[in-house]
């Protein structure tokens, strides 16, 4: 089911970020309170990384049971561990290296130079059955319903290492696949498919800067997934577009600023 896409336009970036730290947190201490655990899958990138910082700088994210809390990437650069490029190295320097994470329920995609070397296909399939594994007979096929899933939106449309055109976009059986000849660096990648993006409860994609404003005003204004990845990307119950003002600047009238009843 497609859900159709919610709009939170902020002043700035900085607030932005501030204000998705403050949701998500919300969210994982609502998903606690409930279920008792809470799952999140994180994205790269300028934007996600933002929104981690402000995390880390928000006093009320001690309400959160880090413990309870699984992490998984929505993508990932095929780099060595602790490359400074990859996304969890970046993850872990924003925000995990500060809070009391389970490393258990950290779950990091594979680095080029681990146990499956530098086979990207062999990783990705790593990576989906670590998924299919943490799935459970309430969820909806091999990925678990991830409470909030974060994609950053970049300037060419893509999300996760979703671009546009490439054969990761149009995949509609795996949940994660390996990535060749990305336009953006590094070249190698791993990222979820479409299906494994749509298992999420909530997608929240995040669009903050003037580089951001046309590749929004594309994915928000009927454009097809293969063309412009984001356009593809929506949750079970909620898709949520969260972007600052210069990111909302070339959105259609009738999107932005929401019409009055
Ligand atoms: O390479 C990537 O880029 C996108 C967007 O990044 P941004 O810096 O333009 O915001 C990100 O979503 C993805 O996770 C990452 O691998």
């Amino acid at each position: 089911m497609t859900t159709a896409p919610q709009l939170v336009v902020h002043r700035d970036k900085e607030l932005m970020a501030q204000a998705a730290a403050a949701r998500l947190i919300t969210r994982i201490v609502d998903a606690q309170s409930s279920r008792g655990e809470a799952s999140v899958v994180l994205t790269g990138g300028r934007n996600g990384n933002g929104l981690l910082a402000a995390l880390a700088a928000a006093p009320a994210r001690d309400a959160i049971d880090w413990s309870r809390l699984d992490l998984w990437w929505g993508d990932e650069r095929f780099l060595p561990e602790g490359d400074p490029d990859r996304n969890v190295t970046q993850a872990r320097e924003a925000l995990l290296d500060a809070v009391p994470l389970d490393p258990e329920r950290v779950h990091a995609m594979p680095a080029s130079d681990g146990p499956h070397g530098s086979d990207v296909e062999a990783a990705a399939a790593a990576y989906a059955a670590e998924l299919a594994a943490a799935a459970g007979p309430e969820d909806h096929g091999p990925v678990p319903s991830f409470d909030v899933l974060m994609l950053g939106v970049g300037p060419d449309t893509h999300v996760a290492s979703l671009f546009p055109e490439l054969p990761a976009v149009r995949e509609t059986e795996r949940t994660v696949v390996g990535v060749h000849g990305a336009p953006k660096p590094p070249p190698t990648r791993i990222t979820l498919t479409l299906p494994a993006i749509r298992a999420a409860r909530e997608v929240w994609l995040l669009a903050a800067g003037e580089d951001k404003a046309e590749a929004a005003a594309i994915a928000l204004s009927g454009a097809g997934e293969i063309q412009a990845p984001a356009a593809g990307a929506y949750g079970r119950t909620r898709t949520l577009w969260l972007l600052d003002a210069a990111a909302a600047s070339q959105l259609p009238r009738s999107l932005y600023p929401p019409a009055t009843p």
